[in-house]
């Protein structure tokens, strides 16, 4: 277990000429958490996340990860943690086996537990059977997890994940969670993971919100979504208009039609549900309330949906960047 914190970040800056994709973050992680930089598709979180693993060099700012500084200490960084990046750098023609053991032996795991070690990781990610099957023959929720094994190998303290599930499919996508919250369980272990999903983000222990270069709010998911402080109400009725009429009249509240229900929000919902129906004027078939959820806390953040602030976004980020010249 690491003394301080696992990440300490201080005012990092990146341009590019003069995109500025990160301007001036930071935060800690304190070790043994899961912790998750989420924001739309160009809004810094690969450029963070390539600085802090020692693959791109800031343009200010300090960054030091597992006690050691991204730019004076590479080296030492580089030891300590272990990395899952998009494109995946898997040999297809090595068997799974032997391009975990090929990664072994760069990282220097002593011979004596190598062949325990791979064992463990695959059987981790469940992918112990296929062993022996070359690369080229796993499907992409394969490649992914046994990219995420690989990254384990050399028991690293601190590991970053860059959208360790993008482009996979809901099983495989839950699959990969339940391989990051067992690692959690069983491993000492930091993880630093980047998402532009809402729903996973859920799962971190704490979630910094990242947009235009710059972090919004960090806290936890929880914390996040009681700041938003309402929730959302969504009744059926016979009448919409009129309902919509009675909520404001009667309590004051917005209300609009989204999908095909009346919906408005207000704070301590299911305390709200039995005045309104005392008091709404008009029978109610059907109630539902929800609490805020992290598409809300994005949307009070930042004014828009995540999928609004990708829409136009050609999903990568050279190809948006040479769009905008
Ligand atoms: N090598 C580069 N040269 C020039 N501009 C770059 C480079 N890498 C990133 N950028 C720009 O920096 C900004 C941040 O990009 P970055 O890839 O960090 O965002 P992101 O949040 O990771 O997005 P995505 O979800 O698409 O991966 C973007 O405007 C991008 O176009």
């Amino acid at each position: 277990m690491t003394a301080g914190p696992a990440i300490v970040v201080r005012d990092l800056r990146k341009s590019y000429g003069k995109v500025e994709a990160v301007k001036g973050v930071g935060f800690e992680v304190a070790p043994g958490e899961v912790f998750g930089f989420l924001g739309p598709n160009g809004a810094g979180k690969t450029t963070t996340i390539s600085m802090l693993c020692t693959l791109v060099n800031p343009t200010g700012g300090t960054a030091e990860v597992a006690g050691h500084d991204v730019v004076r200490e590479r080296d030492e960084v580089r030891r300590n943690i272990g990395l899952v990046f998009q494109d995946p750098t898997l040999d297809g023609y090595l068997s799974a086996e032997q391009n975990l053991r090929f990664h072994a032996e760069l990282y220097g795991v002593p011979k004596s537990v190598m062949g325990d070690r791979i064992r463990q990781v695959m059987e981790m990610v469940a992918l112990w059977d296929r062993k022996d099957a070359k690369v080229m023959t796993f499907s992409g929720g394969m490649k992914r997890r046994l990219e995420i094994a690989r990254g384990l190998l050399h028991s690293p303290r601190v590991l970053f994940l860059d959208e360790p599930t993008v482009g996979l499919d809901p099983q495989t996508r839950a699959a990969i969670w339940g391989y990051i919250n067992e690692l959690r369980r069983l491993e000492d272990i930091t993880i630093f993971m980047t998402t532009h999903y809402m729903d996973e983000a859920e799962y971190c222990d704490r979630i910094a919100i990242i947009d235009h270069g710059e972090i919004v709010v960090v806290d936890s998911p929880e914390a996040l979504k009681a700041g938003v402080g309402e929730d959302r109400v969504q009744i059926h009725t016979a009448d919409d208009a009129r309902a919509i009429a009675a909520l404001r009249d009667r309590f004051g509240l917005e209300a609009a039609v989204r999908d095909g229900a009346v919906t408005f929000s207000v704070a301590s919902g299911e305390e709200f549900v039995p005045r309104l129906f005392a008091e709404l004027g008009m029978p109610i078939r059907a109630v539902s309330v929800a609490r805020p959820s992290l598409d809300d806390v994005f949307m009070s953040y930042t004014g828009s949906t995540i999928r609004d602030a990708e829409a136009g976004g050609a999903g990568n980020a050279w190809m948006r960047a040479m769009a905008r010249r």
